[in-house]
């Protein structure tokens, strides 16, 4: 269902446009022609993603298609040559997701902005925060329509208890005016916890009160609208604000995160707290694959970033609870802030577990081996990393496949 998109649209050259575009885009078009056409493919099948429909058909010329998805639960955008007010608050009352005007052939780019952001949504869980049962209603019905997850609150003192319940909200919409703690005040509890790129907030009002965009927006909201609003100018304003967050998650995962393992990266291990205000003692490890270059010489680079990448994956089976970081090349460090004891056991199991373990990778028989210096202390973190080289060093010398722990 990910990707496939019904089309019912009678005019072949415009088809073709739709197919094209929505093909270049990664999507897979049922083309279909009429009302007629249409119900026979679905008959067959409701999964899609979504529905472009031309409003003017030969066997509806009312926007009768329109009904005939939306009754299959099917997302509906529509296309429409028709551009008088009152045909389009009749298409948006049919609870569609948006209508596009067939003004040009380029019309049609236009739609795959919000195809794209659909597909997204279902990464996205939606708190909404009113006091009235049917500004609550009416908002989940519109996000619900988009492919969000919805839950609700009815103050601000309720949002934040289910916050801290569910720990995968990513945006809070909410009313201002509440009997327990308005909208401001919860955005700026909110962000005395939340960074941006982890929760975004829209403000919603009534009031007439001139200041209230600037209060929520200072509070730290992405978003502010005035109620009532309209759905076109609200979809716009939650695609702007869903947009805004996946861009800023991918510009931290990308200045963060190892391209090839998906571990934290360098940058990110020297800025995490477990590094930067850590008091005690704390357990380090430096890890690194023996005899790498001749893996990468004999099987290819391509089988050698196979072998990190499921290097990288039993680290994090075995190190849930530490901070994993790819240090560069073929080594890793792995900080903890727990008992010495664990981190060596565990880090055991590990150098057994890879020595023993087989890998098939495109039809080749892998084994490899990993050398570890490990240790403890409360010294601050280039002293640790730098005694955890010289361990390394001497399991490496010892003959790798071992590990080497500083003697106290
Ligand atoms: N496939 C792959 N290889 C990498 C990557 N980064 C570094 N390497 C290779 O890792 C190898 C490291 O080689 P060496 O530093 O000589 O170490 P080694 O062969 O593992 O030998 P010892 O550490 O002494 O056991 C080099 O051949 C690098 O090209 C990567 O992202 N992918």
């Amino acid at each position: 269902m990910d990707n496939k998109i019904l089309v019912v649209e009678d005019s072949r050259p415009f088809r073709r446009i739709i197919e094209s575009e929505l093909r270049k885009a990664g999507y897979t078009p049922v083309l279909t022609d009429s009302i007629a056409e249409a119900e026979k493919v679905l008959d067959e099948s409701t999964d899609f993603l979504c529905a472009i429909l031309d409003y003017c058909l030969p066997d509806g010329q009312d926007g009768e298609i329109i009904d005939v998805c939306l009754s299959m639960d099917i997302k509906v955008i529509v296309l429409t040559a028709l551009m008088d007010d009152l045909t389009r608050e009749r298409v948006l009352a049919k609870t569609v997701i948006d209508y596009i005007p067939k003004d040009s052939p380029t019309c049609i780019s236009s739609i795959i902005p919000i195809l794209n952001r659909l597909k997204r949504n279902n990464e996205h869980k939606v708190l909404v925060v009113d006091d009235s049962a049917t500004a609550r209603r009416y908002l989940r019905s519109l996000l619900e329509r988009q492919y969000l997850t919805v839950i609700e609150a009815r103050n601000g003192d309720e949002a934040l208890e289910v916050i801290n319940k569910e720990n995968d909200i990513t945006l809070v919409i909410t009313d201002y005016s509440m009997p327990e703690r308005d909208g401001v005040s919860l955005v700026k509890e909110l962000r005395k916890t939340f960074q941006p790129r982890q929760l975004a907030v829209i403000g919603l009002s009534a009031s007439d009160e001139a200041s209230l965009t600037a209060k929520f927006l200072k509070a730290g909201a992405n978003d502010f609208l005035k109620k009532p609003f309209n759905q076109e100018e609200f979809y716009c304003r939650l695609h702007s604000t869903l947009n805004f967050l996946d861009s800023e998650r991918q510009l931290y995962h990308l200045a963060n995160q190892d391209y090839l393992t998906k571990t934290w990266n360098r940058r990110y291990f020297f800025e995490h707290h477990l590094v930067k205000n850590f008091k005690g003692p704390r357990c380090l490890a430096l890890l690194d694959i023996d005899y790498f270059k001749v893996l990468n010489d004999t099987y290819g680079h391509h089988i050698g970033d196979l072998v990190l990448i499921e290097l990288a994956n039993t680290l994090q089976q075995y190190f849930p609870d530490a901070l994993v970081a790819r240090f560069g090349g073929e080594e890793f460090c792995i900080l903890y802030g727990n008992s010495e004891d664990i981190f060596y056991r565990r880090l055991q199991a590990l150098t057994q577990d890879i020595a023993d373990t087989e890998l098939t990778l495109f039809g080749n028989a892998i084994r490899y081996t990993v050398s570890t210096g490990v240790v403890n202390g409360d010294a601050n973190i280039h002293e640790l990393i730098r005694r955890a080289d010289k361990c390394l060093y001497q399991a490496k010398s010892a003959g790798r496949n071992q590990m080497v722990q500083e003697s106290n």
